[in-house]
C-alpha cells in the first residue's frame, strides 16, 4: 500500500475509483465483498481507491471508522493507493483524525459539508485538520462558493492540501469560470483532478489539463475507464469520446435516481460484488422497474469492459 507523500504523478497514474462499500445483511462491513470489488478494479488497470461519498462515509460514525481503516488496509494491494475520507462536518473530521494518525495512509479526503460553512471557515478548517493530522489532506469542492480560489492556492502553497477533487457540475464543462479562476490562482493543474465521473473528462483533462479523474462507474467498467484515461493522456479525445459513450446509459440513471444509490445496486446487479444494505440516512433502491433498468445498463457496461480487456 502506498504510504509515501502524494506526488502529482500519483494522481495521473490510474483512474481514481470511488467505490461503494459492501456491507453484510447484519449491517457490518464486508471485507470479502470489498476485496472482490477491488480485484475487479485491479483487473481493469485501476490502482487508486478513494472511499468517500459512494461508500456513504457521510453517514459513518466515528465508532465504526477504525473498522473501516482495518478493512481498507486489508483490501489494498501492495502497489495500490487507498484514500479514506473524513467529515463532512469539522468536529467529526477532527475526531476521525485521531484514529487516522496512527495509520500509514499518506492522506485523507475531507468530504464537502453541505450546510453551515463559509469559504474562510472551510479554509481554516482544512488548515487546522491538516495540522492535527500532520499530513496534507485532499480538498473536495462540489459547490460554488465553498472554497475561494485565493484560499485554495494558499492551502497548496502551505502544504495543507496535496490535491483537489473538483466536482462542480456545469451543463457545458468546457465553460467553467470557477475552475478557470482556481487554475489561475493555483498556477498549475498538476494537483487538481476532475471529480464527476466520465461525463466531463474530455473537457476537464483535454482542455483544462487536469491531472486525472475520479469515477464511480469505473467499478462496473474498469478496463474502459482506464482506456479513457490513456486516450486522454495520449491526446486522443476522439477515442475518449467513443469510449465514454458506453458509460452514458448508466450515468443517466445515476443522475436521474441518485448517483450513490444507483452505483451501489449496479455493482451488485452486474455481479461484481454483493454490496448489501446501504446505511441510513440512505436506503437501497427497491423499485422493481428502476432496478431492472440499472441491471440492464450495468450488465451491458460490464460486458463491454470485459470485451475491451481482450
Ligand atoms: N461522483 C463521481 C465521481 C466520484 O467521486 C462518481 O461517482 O462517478
Amino acid at each position: 500500500m502506498k504510504t509515501d507523500p502524494v506526488e502529482p504523478a500519483d494522481l495521473a497514474r490510474s483512474v481514481i475509483s470511488v467505490p461503494p462499500l459492501p456491507r453484510l445483511a447484519s449491517g457490518s462491513l464486508s471485507a470479502d465483498e470489498t476485496a472482490r470489488l477491488i480485484d475487479w478494479l485491479v483487473a481493469g488497470g485501476v490502482s487508486t481507491f478513494l472511499f468517500g461519498g459512494n461508500a456513504n462515509l457521510y453517514n459513518m460514525g466515528v465508532r465504526e471508522f477504525g473498522a473501516l481503516l482495518d478493512l481498507l488496509e486489508y483490501v489494498t494491494p501492495d502497489d495500490g493507493w487507498t484514500i479514506p475520507s473524513i467529515g463532512a462536518d469539522y468536529g467529526k473530521a477532527s475526531d476521525q483524525l485521531d484514529a487516522l494518525r496512527e495509520r500509514d495512509f499518506p492522506t485523507a479526503m475531507l468530504l464537502p459539508a453541505s450546510a453551515a460553512t463559509t469559504p474562510a471557515g472551510v479554509a481554516t478548517g482544512l488548515r487546522r485538520l491538516a495540522d492535527r493530522y500532520g499530513r496534507p489532506l485532499v480538498a473536495y469542492v462540489r459547490n460554488e462558493g465553498y472554497l475561494a480560489p485565493r484560499d485554495l492556492a494558499a492551502l497548496f502553497e502551505d502544504g495543507a492540501i496535496c490535491a483537489l477533487k473538483y466536482a462542480i457540475v456545469h451543463t457545458n464543462p468546457a465553460v467553467d469560470a470557477t475552475l478557470s479562476a482556481m487554475l489561475d490562482a493555483v498556477g498549475s493543474a498538476e494537483r487538481i483532478v476532475s471529480g464527476i465521473g466520465e461525463r466531463p473528462v474530455i473537457a476537464h483533462l483535454g482542455e483544462f489539463g487536469l491531472a486525472g479523474f475520479t469515477s464511480g462507474s469505473v467499478c462496473i467498467a474498469p478496463h474502459l475507464s482506464t482506456a479513457i484515461l490513456h486516450a486522454l493522456k495520449g491526446g486522443d479525445s476522439h477515442a475518449a469520446a467513443e469510449l465514454r459513450a458506453h458509460f452514458l446509459p448508466l450515468e443517466d440513471l445515476r443522475d436521474a435516481y441518485s448517483p450513490i444509490r444507483v452505483l451501489h445496486e449496479a455493482v451488485r446487479l452486474a455481479e461484481i460484488a454483493e454490496t448489501g444494505p446501504l446505511a441510513p440516512f440512505l436506503a437501497n433502491i427497491d423499485d422493481a422497474s428502476t432496478l431492472a433498468e440499472i441491471e440492464t445498463a450495468s450488465k451491458r457496461l460490464r460486458a463491454v469492459s470485459k470485451r475491451h480487456s481482450g
